[in-house]
C-alpha cells in the first residue's frame, strides 16, 4: 500500500498524518532545544536526563526513591555541577549552600515541580514567590520562635512525662512484644505538634498501639509525594472525587483526609468564636490559628479556611515524622555503641542530680556530650532526604569548580538544587559517615582545656577564622537554610534535647546500670541496616523488609 493509497483510504487520513507530522516536528524541536539550545545545555550530565523527565521518573517511581543516590553517582562521573533533568541543575559542593540558600534578602523562589509533592499549594512551604513567602512566614514566625517554644515548654514536657510513663508501664510486662520505637516517638511528636499549635491532643501516647494508624497514614502520605510530583493529575483526580469515593480509590489516604478535615473543622470552630467573648477562652492556650486569624500582617485573602488548613497540614506532617525518626535513631545508635550511651549517662547523671527536677532546654543545650549526641543523631536522621530546589529570578549565579577553576554561569530563572544527604555522608567532611560518632562534634581534649584553647585562639586569631567544629556545624544543613529554613527547628530541638535527656537519665543498657535507674532497654533483632536510608521519599526510608528499630523495655 502506497502513501497515496493510505491518504485516499479514509477521510481522516490527511488529518492523522498532519497531526503526526506536527507532533514529530514538535518533539524533534523540543529534543534539539533541550540538548543544544537550552540556557543550561553547557552543564554536564547524562544526555538522557537532559532530554527527558523519564530518566528521573525511572529512578524515583519505577525503582522507588532512588534518584538521590543516582545524583550522587552522577556527581562522581560529571563533577560538582550537573544537569539532572531538562530544567534543573544540581550542585554537589557543600560550600555552595550559603549561596543557594542565603540568609540575606536575596530573592529565592521555589520551583513548582518541587512544591507539587507536598499537596498543600497554599502553605508557606509551597509558596513559590519569594516576597509572598516572606509575608506568610512572618505571620508564622512568632508562634515558633525560640522564646515561644521556651515559654510553651510545659506543653512539651507534659507529653514527655506521659511518654516516659508509658514506656515504664510497657516494661512492667516482660511478655510484651518488642516496640518499634517509631510508633511511640511519632505518637509523642504528633501529640506535641497538635497540642502546641492547636491546643488539641489526640492522646496517641495513651493508645495501646500508640496510634499506629496515624503514623502509617503519614508515612503513606510521603510515599504519594513523588507520585504527585511526577503525575500531578493523580491528586487533582482524587481531590475532584467526592470523599466517599476517593477513600475507596485510595484507601491509604483515609488518614490523610481525616487530618485535613479535622484541621478544617477546627478552623471553622475558631472562626465562629471570632469577635465573641469565647475567642481564645475555650482552649488552654492560644493556637496557631488564633495567631494567624488575628494577624495584622496577613490580608483577609490569606486567612481563608482553605489556606490555613494547608498551613496546618504541613505543620502537622513536618512536625511529626522528621523528629520521631531522629529520636528512634538516637535509641538505636546509643544502644548499638555502648560507649556513647555510657558517656551520655555520665554527663546526665552528673548534671541532673534529681531526675524528677524540671530540665529547661536552655540548660540542657549547654551539656557538651548531649549536644554532640543530638548533632550526630540529626546527621544520621537526615531530616529531609530530597533535594531542596530554588530559583533565583533576578541574579546570575556563578559556580567555580575548586579543582579545575572552571566557572559556570547559571542564568536567572533556572532551578538549582542541593541535597543535604550528599553533604552529611561525604567522607571528606565526616570520616566513616555511616558510623555513629558523637565525638566528631567535640573538640579534642577535655571541655575545660577546650574552653581555654578557644579563649587563646580568640586572642590570636582573626575573628572570622572558624574552628573545625564550627566548620562541621556549617555543613549540618539538616534544617535547610536561608529565608526558607525549617519553621519548627526550635521546637524539634526542644523535643530532642528533653526526650533524650529524660529517657537516658533513668533508663540503662544491660551492662550499664546506675543507682536510681527505672529499668533496662535492649536492642531486639535490629541492625545498622534498619537504621540506614535506602530510599528517598523526601523523608528517608529504611529497607522495605526492615521491621523497624525494635527494642525491649524491662522495668525494675
Ligand atoms: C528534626 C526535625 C526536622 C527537620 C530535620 C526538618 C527539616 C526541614 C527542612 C529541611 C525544611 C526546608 C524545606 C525547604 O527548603 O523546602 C523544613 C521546612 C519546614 N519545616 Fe521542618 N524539620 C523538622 C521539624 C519540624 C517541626 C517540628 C515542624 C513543626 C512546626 C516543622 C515545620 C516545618 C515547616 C512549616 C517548614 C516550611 C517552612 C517554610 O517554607 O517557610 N519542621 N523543615
Amino acid at each position: 500500500m502506497t502513501v497515496a493509497d493510505i491518504l485516499s483510504s479514509s477521510p481522516y487520513a490527511h488529518l492523522v498524518v498532519a497531526i503526526s507530522l506536527i507532533v514529530t516536528v514538535y518533539a524533534l524541536y523540543g529534543a534539539v532545544w533541550r540538548l543544544y539550545l537550552s540556557p543550561i545545555s553547557h552543564v554536564p550530565g547524562p544526555k538522557l536526563a537532559a532530554l527527558t523527565w523519564w530518566y528521573e521518573f525511572y529512578y524515583d517511581i519505577i525503582l522507588g526513591g532512588q534518584y538521590t543516590f543516582k545524583i550522587i553517582e552522577l556527581h562522581r562521573t560529571y563533577g560538582p555541577i550537573i544537569r539532572i533533568n531538562p530544567y534543573e541543575i544540581h550542585i554537589g559542593d557543600p560550600e555552595f549552600h550559603s549561596e543557594l540558600y542565603p540568609t540575606s534578602n536575596r530573592r529565592r523562589d521555589k520551583w513548582r515541580f518541587y512544591t507539587k509533592q507536598f499537596g498543600a499549594d497554599e502553605s508557606s512551604i509551597c509558596t513559590t514567590d519569594h516576597e509572598h513567602h516572606k509575608a506568610r512566614r512572618a505571620a508564622l514566625n512568632p508562634f515558633f520562635s525560640l522564646q515561644t517554644v521556651r515559654a510553651l515548654q510545659p506543653v512539651v514536657e507534659e507529653r514527655v512525662d506521659t511518654l516516659m510513663a508509658r514506656l515504664h508501664e510497657y516494661g512492667k510486662n516482660p511478655g510484651t512484644q518488642p516496640l518499634d520505637m517509631m510508633y511511640p516517638f511519632s505518637a509523642f511528636t504528633y501529640d506535641v505538634i497538635n497540642e502546641y499549635s492547636f491546643a488539641r491532643s489526640y492522646h496517641l501516647l495513651e493508645k495501646p498501639d500508640f496510634g499506629k494508624e496515624v503514623t502509617d497514614s503519614l508515612l503513606t502520605g510521603t510515599f504519594y509525594g513523588k507520585w504527585i510530583q511526577h503525575v500531578g493529575i493523580i491528586i487533582k483526580l482524587i481531590n475532584a472525587l467526592p470523599e466517599t469515593i476517593s477513600v475507596r480509590v485510595a484507601p491509604a489516604l483515609r488518614g490523610f483526609f481525616k487530618l485535613k478535615n479535622d484541621i478544617l473543622h477546627q478552623i471553622a470552630e475558631i472562626q465562629a468564636t471570632s469577635n465573641t467573648d469565647k475567642w481564645e477562652l475555650d482552649v488552654s492556650h492560644p493556637t496557631l490559628f488564633h495567631e494567624l486569624l488575628s494577624s495584622k500582617i496577613l490580608p483577609p485573602a490569606e486567612k481563608t479556611a482553605q489556606r490555613l488548613s494547608h498551613e496546618g497540614q504541613i505543620i502537622v506532617q513536618g512536625g511529626t515524622l522528621t523528629t520521631s525518626w531522629a529520636l528512634t535513631l538516637a535509641t538505636f545508635h546509643l544502644l548499638d555503641r555502648p560507649i556513647t550511651l555510657r558517656l551520655l549517662r555520665d554527663e546526665l547523671i552528673a548534671k541532673i542530680p534529681d531526675s524528677n527536677a524540671p530540665m529547661p532546654v536552655a540548660e540542657l543545650q549547654q551539656f557538651p556530650y548531649l549536644n554532640a549526641v543530638v548533632k550526630e543523631v540529626l546527621r544520621h536522621a537526615i531530616g529531609t532526604s530530597g533535594r531542596l530546589t530554588r530559583v533565583c529570578p533576578d541574579e546570575t549565579l556563578t559556580y567555580t569548580n575548586p579543582d579545575t577553576d572552571i566557572t559556570t554561569a547559571i542564568p536567572p530563572g533556572v532551578p538549582v538544587s542541593m541535597t543535604t544527604y550528599k553533604t552529611i555522608t561525604d567522607p571528606d567532611l565526616f570520616p566513616h559517615p555511616h558510623e555513629f560518632r558523637p565525638e566528631r562534634w567535640l573538640a579534642p581534649g577535655t571541655q575545660e582545656e577546650q574552653e581555654q584553647e578557644d579563649h587563646e585562639q580568640e586572642q590570636e586569631q582573626e575573628p572570622e577564622q572558624e574552628s573545625e567544629q564550627q566548620r562541621l556545624e556549617r555543613f549540618l544543613t539538616i534544617f535547610g537554610g536561608g529565608s526558607r529554613i525549617c519553621l519548627g527547628m526550635p521546637l524539634a530541638m526542644a523535643e530532642l534535647f528533653i526526650v533524650i535527656a529524660k529517657m537516658w537519665r533513668v533508663w540503662g543498657a544491660p551492662d550499664d546500670q546506675r543507682k536510681g535507674d527505672v529499668g533496662v532497654v535492649r536492642v531486639y533483632e535490629t541492625t545498622t541496616r534498619d537504621a540506614m536510608m535506602v530510599a528517598d521519599w523526601f523523608v528517608p526510608m529504611p529497607a522495605r523488609e526492615s521491621e523497624g528499630i525494635r527494642v525491649t523495655f524491662e522495668s525494675k
